[in-house]
């Protein structure tokens, strides 16, 4: 077993506070590390991965701690977000260095077993300059993977892929994750993370807002209260109907619109509820849209639950 545990871990950048007293436990398979721009999610991973020590609090994996221990950084792989590549360099050689930096007793053969693992062998002997974002991407994973390691963590791996190329690699992380290993991929898109992981953590402003399974991740979020803009043949009728029901906890006439802004609480109740009362007052609705659906608002929700 190989479980990275995260134990009131913050990390400070003078007066900015990059992740704030986080507990959490990775532990086999596929994680998703979901967050919007800034949340902490690359500091984190960062002290996961033994890049940088926490302020305060711990991270280990398994009993060891990570920063500055040997052992741990031979358990770990990171594909980090940024290029740090030597473009004039080919795709082969540039795994082949990461092999020898390991020390690994034969670095040639590791080198081309992780280029296989990526699908990259056809275009080991070419320049990384010469390479489309995805290979750069394929290659990164396979430096990575050259010392096999148990842990995996990528950070935000999907950024600029095209949609092949990002089936590829939630194929390839999926296969880790089913062979035991700990992989863990940050991102800001809620899709992304429906489809590879098993388990999402959500991080919002440096701060632990959930974790679960995607099914209870998307249930707080519609449970939150939603805000819907509704136009209809008779809005004030409407507003009428509607605010006596108990699925809503607010009504209000938006006249730059020409709409009313419904705020619902029961969100369930609110969708059965909304065409019949709409058909007992006799009023046609025209439109009915969301307006508060941006992942910013689902985050801010979620971390002031
Ligand atoms: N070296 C640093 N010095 C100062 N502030 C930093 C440093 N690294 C990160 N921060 C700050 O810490 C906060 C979290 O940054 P981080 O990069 O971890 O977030 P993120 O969730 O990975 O965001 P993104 O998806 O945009 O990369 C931000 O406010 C950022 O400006």
């Amino acid at each position: 077993m190989t479980t990275l545990h995260i134990t009131k871990a913050s990390r400070w950048f003078g007066n900015v506070v990059a992740v704030n007293d986080i507990t959490m436990d990775i532990g086999p398979g596929v994680t998703g590390l979901l967050g919007p721009n800034g949340a902490g999610k690359s500091t984190l991973i960062h002290m996961m991965s033994g890049f940088l020590a926490p302020s305060a609090g711990s991270v280990t994996l398994d009993d060891r701690p990570i920063w500055r221990h040997a052992e741990s950084y031979r358990e770990i792989g990171l594909v980090p977000e940024r290029e740090g590549m030597y473009d004039y360099l080919t795709g082969g050689e540039f795994v082949l260095a990461n092999a020898e930096l390991h020390g690994l007793p034969d670095p040639g053969a590791a080198a081309r077993t992780a280029l296989e693992t990526v699908e990259m062998t056809a275009a080991a002997d070419r320049r990384i300059s010469t390479y489309s974002k995805g290979m750069r991407q394929r290659v990164k994973m396979a430096s990575a993977l050259v010392h096999q390691p148990s842990v995996l963590l990528l950070d935000e791996p999907f950024n600029g892929m095209d949609p092949r190329q990002r089936m590829h690699l939630m194929g390839l992380l999926r296969r880790m994750g089913d062979e035991g290993r700990t992989v863990l991929f940050s991102s800001h898109i809620l899709e992304e993370v429906e489809q590879l992981a098993t388990h999402i953590e959500v991080i919002v402003a440096g701060r632990h807002a959930a974790s679960g399974d995607y099914r209870r991740i998307r249930r707080l979020m519609t449970d939150r209260p939603h805000r819907y803009l509704i136009r209809s043949t008779d809005d004030r009728a409407l507003a009428g109907a509607l605010i006596v029901d108990p699925s809503t906890s607010g009504i209000e006439f938006d006249a730059a619109e020409g709409a009313l802004l419904v705020q619902a609480v029961d969100f369930p109740r609110f969708t059965a509820q909304l065409p019949r009362l709409a058909r007992d007052v006799g009023v046609r609705l025209l439109t009915v849209s969301p307006s508060d659906e941006s992942l910013e608002s689902v985050f801010s929700y979620l971390v002031s639950a």
